[in-house]
């Protein structure tokens, strides 16, 4: 039995995967990644770092974020407590939907995780308090290749479903697209760092 269905999106490259956990009286066992199964997304990509973070309050905005080539990665990303309103932004300068974003609703209840390739900026809202989201990278954490986009650029328009009540400094400080060095992102057919 597959514990997963992959759907793609309406951009190029970039995949919802539906995890389908096995239940029984005690609860349920569900895979959260498999190298096998997943093998259509992944290629030859590893993951080579999992992180874990928790948002308090509801209405918070991380991101967006990425890294630049050579360290630009796959993100799986999932929501184990709560829900978010996640959002990949297409930054692809050769791609047919450069500058467009999708956005799923991930949650502890719809077993859903984006799987976000390599030239896209990630970032999410908060829709309930405590939210808790799993990353799968394909790269490791290179702080001198972070960048990111303002997540209130006007130009890309992202409704947030909630007022945006908590950012980082960071992230406030982040450029408008129009101030973006988008120069060194990744084109779609350059090969992925590992
Ligand atoms: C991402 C990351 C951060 N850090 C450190 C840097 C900082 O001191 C602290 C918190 O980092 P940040 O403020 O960047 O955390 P955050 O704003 O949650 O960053 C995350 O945002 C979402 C949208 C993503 O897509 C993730 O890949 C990641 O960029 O953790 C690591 O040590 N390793 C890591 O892999």
């Amino acid at each position: 039995m597959s514990r997963f269905s992959i759907h793609p999106t309406a951009i190029q490259g970039l995949s919802l995967i539906q995890r389908h956990p096995i239940g029984d009286e005690r609860g349920y066992l569900e895979r959260l990644f498999c190298t096998q199964e997943l093998q259509a997304i992944i290629g030859q990509r590893m993951i080579m770092q999992i992180n874990h973070t928790l948002t308090a309050k509801a209405g918070t905005v991380r991101g967006l974020h990425f890294q630049h080539p050579p360290h630009a990665e796959m993100k799986l990303v999932s929501c184990l407590r709560g829900e978010v309103f996640d959002v990949a932004i297409d930054l692809r300068q050769d791609s047919p939907t450069f500058l467009q974003w999708h956005a799923e609703r991930l949650s502890a209840d719809n077993h859903r995780t984006l799987a976000i390739p390599e030239g896209f900026a990630h970032g999410f809202q908060t829709l309930t308090a405590d939210c808790e989201l799993l990353y799968l990278h394909t790269a490791a954490y290179q702080p001198d290749a972070e960048d990111g986009l303002n997540a209130l650029d006007p130009a890309l328009a992202i409704p947030w479903p909630l007022p945006v009540s908590e950012r980082s400094a960071r992230d406030v400080a982040l450029p408008m697209l129009s101030n973006l060095a988008l120069g060194a992102t990744r084109k779609t057919d350059d090969k992925p760092a590992n």
